[in-house]
């Protein structure tokens, strides 16, 4: 996933209108990704996403599919309608295992961090997302504009790919990259006007402020 010796690779998470997504495509993200949990403002279906990737042209980011405690059943649902890369899972690890083998896909691991014994020692799939914690009554694990002690990772010995994720801004992220050490960042509500209302511009400037670190 991150190429430790590259620019950091950016994931634009939360897309569900065109423009966001076509801008994310042009400003060079590497990762965009599509919320499939009907509590979030940023809820899609399968049949949205596949009209939105209809038109992406074939050097498009990745796609990623984001799911939480979700059943064997509900994720074919959204497999058998439009093409995901990776699945991001919101549950326990054995859980996130059992889907990458039963769907053959990529899957990473979404951990809520609050501190360093949060951060995980070992990793069966192929990345983690590492976030701070949600608060236990929040409505949704993710999606927050939450952030946590980026230093927490800095020396971490990552047993696997990671994202750093929560709570990051076009204007944050490169203090986020310099004191977390993460290679590659993932962003939602902080290139939004409002939950769910992307905001072309932060996106460009998320984008451009993360490969600016180098
Ligand atoms: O974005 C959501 O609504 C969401 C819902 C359920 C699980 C995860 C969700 N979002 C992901 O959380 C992180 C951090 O987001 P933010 O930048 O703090 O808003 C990111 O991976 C989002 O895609």
């Amino acid at each position: 996933m991150p190429d430790p010796g590259g620019d950091v690779r950016v994931k634009i998470c939360g897309i569900v209108d065109p423009v966001a997504l076509a801008t994310a495509c042009e400003a060079g993200a590497d990762w965009v990704g599509f919320v499939f949990f009907a509590r979030s403002p940023r809820s899609v279906t399968a049949a949205q996403v596949a009209t939105l990737l209809h038109d992406v042209g074939p050097r498009s980011p990745q796609t990623v599919g984001l799911f939480v405690r979700a059943s064997d059943d509900e994720v074919a649902r959204v497999l058998d309608v439009t093409r995901l890369d990776i699945l991001q899972i919101y549950d326990t690890p054995e859980r996130a295992m059992a889907i990458r083998e039963q769907f053959r896909r990529p899957v990473w691991l979404a951990c809520g961090v609050a501190t360093r014994t949060d951060l995980p020692e070992t990793c069966a799939v192929d990345g983690l997302v590492i976030e701070s914690r949600a608060p236990v009554d929040a409505d949704r694990p993710g999606g927050n504009a939450r952030s946590f002690d980026w230093s927490l990772t800095a020396r971490w010995p990552a047993p696997a790919p990671w994202l750093l994720a929560g709570g990051l801004t076009p204007e944050n992220v490169a203090a986020a990259i310099a004191t977390s050490g993460a290679r590659a960042v993932d962003v939602s509500s902080g290139v939004e006007d409002a939950p769910g209302r992307k905001n072309p511009g932060r996106i460009r400037n998320f984008i451009q402020a993360a490969r600016a670190i180098g």
